[in-house]
């Protein structure tokens, strides 16, 4: 069976690769997906592939990516390697962009999003403790921080406020393949019961 595309989205700073390190972790079946990006190989953080803008454009001209974009100043580019994973029946855990997630529904068919999300002044807190960018660069995302998601998608919420234990456990509950909705999220969404789950 074809492995689930598991987007992980959300403002910067909300704790995406933290949640995604926590599922891994968690997930023997859930591949963490490794992408290209034309950032500073010492910037620390997620474990990427550190490229330049023209090795990026390269690799683009190339068709070495099954998905990429451009955000923050920098690119990003998921491996067409991604593919392999998916026919593997492996899922893949990725740190999407939210601007993506439209052109991802034809990329990956089996693409579930598992928003993250979390109190503003949390988020600021987050991105000024993390220290990776600068005061300039944290306020440029501050500002982007909120942006709408494109509807009619399996979207699965994860607020992340309290201690990342408790969101990676309530996140393995979101995405598990039987999860059976509870009834307040058919009523909420008046739709089909798996297009907008939250657990809590
Ligand atoms: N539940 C949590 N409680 C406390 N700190 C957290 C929690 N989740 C994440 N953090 C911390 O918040 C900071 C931002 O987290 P992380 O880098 O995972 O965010 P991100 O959403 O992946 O950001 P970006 O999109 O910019 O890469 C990190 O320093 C991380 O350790
Ligand atoms: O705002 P949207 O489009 O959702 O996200 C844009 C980009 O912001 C984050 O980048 P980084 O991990 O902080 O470098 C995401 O990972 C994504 O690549």
């Amino acid at each position: 069976m074809t492995g689930r595309v598991i987007a992980v989205v959300g403002p910067s700073g909300v704790g995406k690769d933290s949640v995604m390190e926590g599922l891994h972790a968690a997930l023997p079946n859930a591949h963490l997906v490794r992408r290209v990006i034309t950032r500073d190989k010492d910037a620390g953080g997620e474990d990427f592939d550190a490229v330049s803008e023209a090795e990026f454009e390269e690799l683009v001209r190339n068709g070495a990516f099954a998905i990429h974009w451009h955000a923050h100043g920098l690119s990003y580019g998921i491996p067409t390697m991604v593919k392999y994973q998916l026919g593997q029946g492996k899922d893949c855990l990725i740190n999407f962009s939210r601007n993506m997630l439209r052109p991802a529904e034809s990329i990956f068919p089996n693409l579930i999003v598992l928003n993250v999300t979390a109190a503003p002044e949390t988020i600021a807190k987050r991105l000024v403790a993390r220290n990776r960018e600068t005061e300039a660069e944290i306020a440029k995302r501050l500002a982007q921080a909120d942006k709408a998601l494109p509807t009619g998608l399996d979207v699965r919420h994860l607020p992340n406020d309290g201690p990342l234990a408790e969101t990676v456990a309530r996140g393995i509950a979101l995405l598990r393949p039987d999860r059976v909705p509870r009834r307040a999220d058919v009523a909420a969404t008046g739709q089909s019961p798996t297009k907008s789950e939250t657990v809590s």
